[in-house]
């Protein structure tokens, strides 16, 4: 969908090329190398004047005709209050990040000449948040509950994040996992406006000019998929947008970073997933992935692109690519560009806190435990490895706190001879000298594990007779089934407690309701999620201006985590805090990460403030209205819109 028709005449050379009808990919004459020592200073077009009609815009050698579009100028834009705060009329009514709906003031009506297209009565928020409740409450169906929550965010960014953030524990499980998985199943079918940046491997070399569509310069975080891992529902293409959209989402709700600082980005280089491809609502491009060189040179052009665009302290959340690119990605550009792979590292960072936090339940250290894993991707072997480097913290050697660590994967339990072969470096570190060992339930009876994680996105691996298992070596087994959405978790909640006698203390990815033990007591299990890390770590990464995101901010983060966990969610089965506190676990995060990055040196903001959490509060977003600005008398129609009272 075209939403900005433009018409760029440079001196140079126009390279346009037709695409679903629309015009993209505008080029100036010069190559980007060409085009150093400095790019032309970013344009925010948001803080162009509204005209209707054609406006000429000169920058530096750009030379450019922009046809506004009445409807579409503005639609994201920035919700600061400040660069579209002199919209008026309907525009304004449009505006997300400006419209307040019935809420706007008698007074506020007048000045920006919109009274009379609201009906008369005006409402607090607080009545707003009300009817947002009574309107999602409507719809049974989770994904019309997801489509409705999509449409309040177009509508009005600020109530959107009122309503979410006060409603966290209801609203995560349609915003986020499990809905936003089906919602990507469906995503041509629920996607209705813009929202985010589609970049193809046909925009290669043009990736900066994409980037440029974007209205917003003051970006601060991308969350970013190439749509090829998306949950464990698999390759989903250009459809896995919707996982950078709620990713992101839960950045302002859970963390307060200002919406118009984040863009969620995908990045489309085709899908190899048949039924995608056949299907004629699919939005992206009808093609088999491209791999190799082409693909590394589009991520490479895309990371050069956006420092060029939003600065070297732009966050870059890598988000659900396949395995064999995320880590490899994940090493190339770590140190070197302001990056963190969530899949790898968030997780790693919220399981290992699960588990720091299960210490206090079975009064053991990290490394007197034995971890089997389910699973030796993304999520496993990060989790796997910050258990390391968590237990090397209690002072064990590194090779007795891999010994604690059994992997099984596809093929069976990783062991060094294996037939097979085919381990890669980060497999081999956790192999075990032993012979092949094929099924899970092997392992846990060989291994006798006391904790148990599955992150293979095989829906019930956990079997009743694993679990049982389980509980017959344990008095308190730890189980975790971290895979999303909720059809692939390895178990559920009901049944890691059902089959050890209550005992377990159970961890999920995608939320299960509360469950009463024969005892008559309530368990309510936490959500092993990497949203408790993600959040509040960005917020830290971002107030502090880190680019290095070295693993001991996730070990920091991990423990910071471990830490909010009270006696009470303990006894109540929790190993997380409650969803309603997530806000607060967000910023005592990024204190942690702030504070360390100016003892360690990676802070680039500077000078270092006193007061850590108030200097953080202080940039977070407030979703609640801020009084309207006036418009500037003779913009945009020469006379002020003021109606005589
Ligand atoms: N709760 C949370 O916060 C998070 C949860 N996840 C979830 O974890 C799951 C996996 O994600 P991720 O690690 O990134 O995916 P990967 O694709 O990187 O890894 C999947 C792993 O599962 C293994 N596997 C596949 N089939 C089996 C099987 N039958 N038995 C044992 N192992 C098997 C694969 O084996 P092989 O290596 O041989 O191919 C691979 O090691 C997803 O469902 C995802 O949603 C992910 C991130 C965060
Ligand atoms: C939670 C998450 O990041 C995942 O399942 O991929
Ligand atoms: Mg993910």
């Amino acid at each position: 969908m075209e939403f900005l028709s433009r018409k760029v005449k440079s001196n140079g050379q126009i390279d346009t090329r037709q695409m679903n009808g629309a015009t993209v990919g505008l080029r100036n004459k010069r190559s980007e190398s060409a085009m150093s020592p400095a790019p032309p200073a970013p344009r925010d077009k948001t803080r162009v004047p509204f005209i209707a009609g054609k406006q000429s815009l000169a920058a530096s050698d750009w030379t450019c005709t922009y046809e506004m579009d009445r409807d579409r100028i503005g639609v994201w834009g920035s919700g600061d209050g400040q660069s579209n705060s002199r919209l008026s009329g309907l525009d304004r009514l449009k505006h997300p990040g400006l419209n307040k709906g019935m809420a706007f003031s008698i007074e506020e009506r007048q000045v920006m000449g919109i009274h009379g297209l609201l009906p008369p009565r005006v409402k607090s928020q607080e009545e707003q948040v009300h009817l947002c409740k009574l309107s999602i409450e409507r719809y049974e169906d989770p994904l019309n509950k997801y489509i409705y929550l999509m449409g309040l965010l177009d509508r009005n960014e600020h109530l959107f994040y009122r309503f979410v953030g006060e409603n966290v524990a209801d609203m995560m499980p349609i915003v986020y996992t499990p809905t936003v998985g089906l919602a990507c199943q469906k995503y041509g079918l629920v996607y209705r406006r813009p929202r985010g940046l589609f970049i193809t491997i046909h925009d290669k070399g043009h990736v900066y000019d994409i980037l440029k569509n974007w209205p917003e310069t003051d970006v601060r975080a991308i969350v970013v998929t190439d749509g090829e891992r998306i949950l464990g529902l698999g390759d989903l293409g250009a459809c896995g947008m919707g996982i950078p959209v709620g990713k992101l989402a839960l950045y302002t709700a859970l963390a307060g970073i200002k919406p118009h600082q984040c863009l969620p980005i995908t990045l489309d280089v085709g899908t190899n997933t048949q039924t995608m491809l056949d299907d004629p609502l699919y939005i992206g491009l009808k093609q088999r992935r491209v791999r190799g060189a082409p693909y590394d040179e589009f991520i490479d052009e895309f990371m050069k692109a956006v420092v060029r665009r939003f600065g070297q302290n732009c966050l870059i959340q890598f988000e659900d690519f396949g395995n064999a690119n995320a880590f490899r990605l994940l090493e190339k550009y770590r140190g070197k560009y302001c990056t963190f792979n969530d899949d790898i590292q968030g997780t790693a960072a919220v399981a290992v806190a699960g588990l720091l936090a299960s210490l206090r339940v079975t009064g053991k250290k990290l490394s007197e435990n034995v971890i089997v894993f389910q699973g030796a991707g993304e999520a496993s072997l990060g989790i796997a490895g910050l258990c390391v480097m968590a237990m090397m913290a209690e002072g064990t050697e590194e090779a007795v706190a891999r010994s604690r660590i059994w992997m099984v994967d596809s093929k069976g339990l990783i062991v060094k001879d294996r037939p097979e072969g085919g381990l890669n470096e980060h497999k081999a570190k956790f192999a075990k000298d032993h012979p092949p060992v094929r099924t899970l339930a092997e392992v846990v009876s060989l291994a006798k594990p006391s904790v148990l994680i599955g992150a293979a996105a095989i829906g019930g691996a956990f079997t009743p007779e694993i679990l049982r298992c389980m509980g017959e070596n344990n008095e308190k087994p730890v189980i975790f089934a971290l895979s999303n959405p909720t059809s692939k978790a390895e178990c559920t909640a009901e049944a890691a407690y059902s089959n050890t006698d209550d005992r377990a203390i159970f961890a999920s990815g995608s939320p299960f309701p509360e469950y009463r033990a024969k005892d008559g007591r309530i368990l309510r299990p936490g959500q092993g999620n990497n949203s408790y890390i993600f959040p509040g770590l960005a917020l830290g990464i971002i107030c502090a201006g880190i680019v290095d995101i070295s693993e001991d901010f996730m070990l920091l983060a991990a423990e910071a985590l471990a830490e909010i966990v009270s006696d009470d969610d303990l006894s109540q089965g929790s190993l997380y805090p409650p969803l309603k506190d997530i806000q607060n676990c967000s910023v005592k995060i990024a204190k942690k990460i702030v504070e360390h990055a100016y003892k360690t040196g990676k802070a680039s903001v500077q000078p270092q403030p006193d007061d850590t959490e108030a200097f953080i509060r202080g940039q977070m977003y407030d979703v609640r209205y801020s009084p309207a600005v006036p418009p500037v008398y003779g913009w945009p129609n020469d006379e002020p819109h003021v109606q005589q009272m």
